[in-house]
């Protein structure tokens, strides 16, 4: 996506062989591009959500690996900086699949082979990212288009969560994408972000893409999507996942499944924007089997912002004393989802109609 007319990725390579991300931490106020040095540098970006979103997560994992493998490409090596950077955050499954893919084209190499291997899958990671993402937004758009006819072409009224935007991804975004391609088309659209307490992704990050993207959009806080639909000004929920079982539930930022049960209750269509790495087609009960991560009090207990002298500040807007619960994401059951738009187009969100979409993957 374009910052001031400039196209940039979420993370990329230089000519020079540096790793360079936008520190996400700082934005929107500040756009801070920082080099990936090590292995600590890229658990820590992971961690402390330098970077953050599940494609992105898997895509600066790959890196990592990568990197470390110039660095000391022996076995040992490779398993520990998979366990690192998989410890990192227990939720978005891309994390995983991407150690496992470059576990997989790995270890079966001679150590020599293996930095330039790495740094080849990596960019491979990064360019798929990017088309799955397209086709995302490609098949996405068909669903906005069709309300938009049922609407004579009238303004098309979408809610999201979080960010499941381009700084999620390598680009383009999931959630974002159909909303971008709408918008390409000449579509008239509309969109509510959710701020999405306690890290406000939406306010920090989803309104500042759509803004330098110069789509229409709202910032609301997270308790109003369910009065926007029950008074019929919300055509369509869109979100991102960081985790889809085999069946259909989805895990994606705490408050999703809130959105979920007020869109179901109001006859609003309740897509969720899946590329298919984000699929673990090992679990089948998301809110049995997927692990949610748990983070820390102050991002309850404090808010971060632009002061008024310009600078960047973290206010306690709780007591002393007064500590928090942080579950960063929560799981909406399959029967609340209206659809997942992946790269292969909109699937029902059911096993029968992930395997028929994904035969490779479906259960022997
Ligand atoms: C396209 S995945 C985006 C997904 O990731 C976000 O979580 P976090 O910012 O904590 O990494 C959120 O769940 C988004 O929907």
């Amino acid at each position: 996506m374009k910052i001031n007319g400039k196209p940039y990725r979420s993370i990329w390579r230089e000519d020079d062989g540096r790793v360079m991300i936008i520190d996400q931490r700082w934005l929107p106020h500040e756009l801070r591009i920082v080099e990936l040095k090590d292995r600590k540098d890229f658990a820590d970006s992971i961690f402390e959500m330098w970077v953050r979103g599940a494609p992105l997560i898997g895509a600066t994992a790959a890196y990592g690996v990568a990197v470390q493998m110039a660095a000391d490409p022996s076995d040992a090596s490779l398993k520990e900086t998979y366990e690192v950077l998989h410890a990192t955050r227990p939720t978005a499954i891309n994390l995983k699949w991407a150690l496992d893919e470059m576990t997989r084209v790995l270890e079966p190499l001679a150590p020599e082979e293996r930095a330039e291997a790495a740094y080849k899958r990596a960019a491979e990671i990064c360019d798929e990212d990017v088309e799955t993402n397209r086709m995302i937004g490609v098949h996405g758009l068909e669903l906005i288009r069709e309300i938009s006819k049922k609407k004579n072409g009238g303004r098309v009224n979408i809610l999201t969560h979080c960010n499941a935007g381009w700084p999620a991804t390598v680009d383009w975004g999931t959630a974002t994408s159909p909303i971008y391609h709408a918008v390409e088309e000449g579509i008239d659209v509309h969109v509510y972000v959710d701020e999405t307490r306690p890290r406000n992704q939406g306010a920090l990050l989803t309104a500042w893409e759509l803004n330098s993207a110069g789509v229409s959009h709202q910032l609301i806080v997270d308790n109003a999507g369910g009065h926007l639909m029950q008074h019929g000004e919300v055509d369509i929920v869109i979100v991102g996942t960081d985790r889809t079982t085999a069946r259909g539930d989805v895990a994606n930022k705490i408050g999703t499944y809130l959105k979920a049960l007020a869109a179901n209750a109001n006859g609003v269509p309740f897509y969720v924007a899946l590329p298919s790495p984000t699929i673990d087609w090992t679990v089948w009960d998301g809110v049995k089997e997927i692990p949610i991560e748990e983070r820390t009090d102050e991002e309850v207990t404090h808010v971060q912002g632009k002061g008024p002298d310009g600078k960047i500040v973290s206010v306690q807007i709780s007591p002393d004393g007064t500590g928090g619960r942080n579950p960063a994401f929560d799981v909406t059951p399959a029967e609340l989802v209206t659809g997942l738009i992946t790269e292969r187009g909109v699937v029902a969100a059911n096993a029968e109609a992930m395997a028929k979409a994904f035969p490779e993957h479906a259960k022997k």
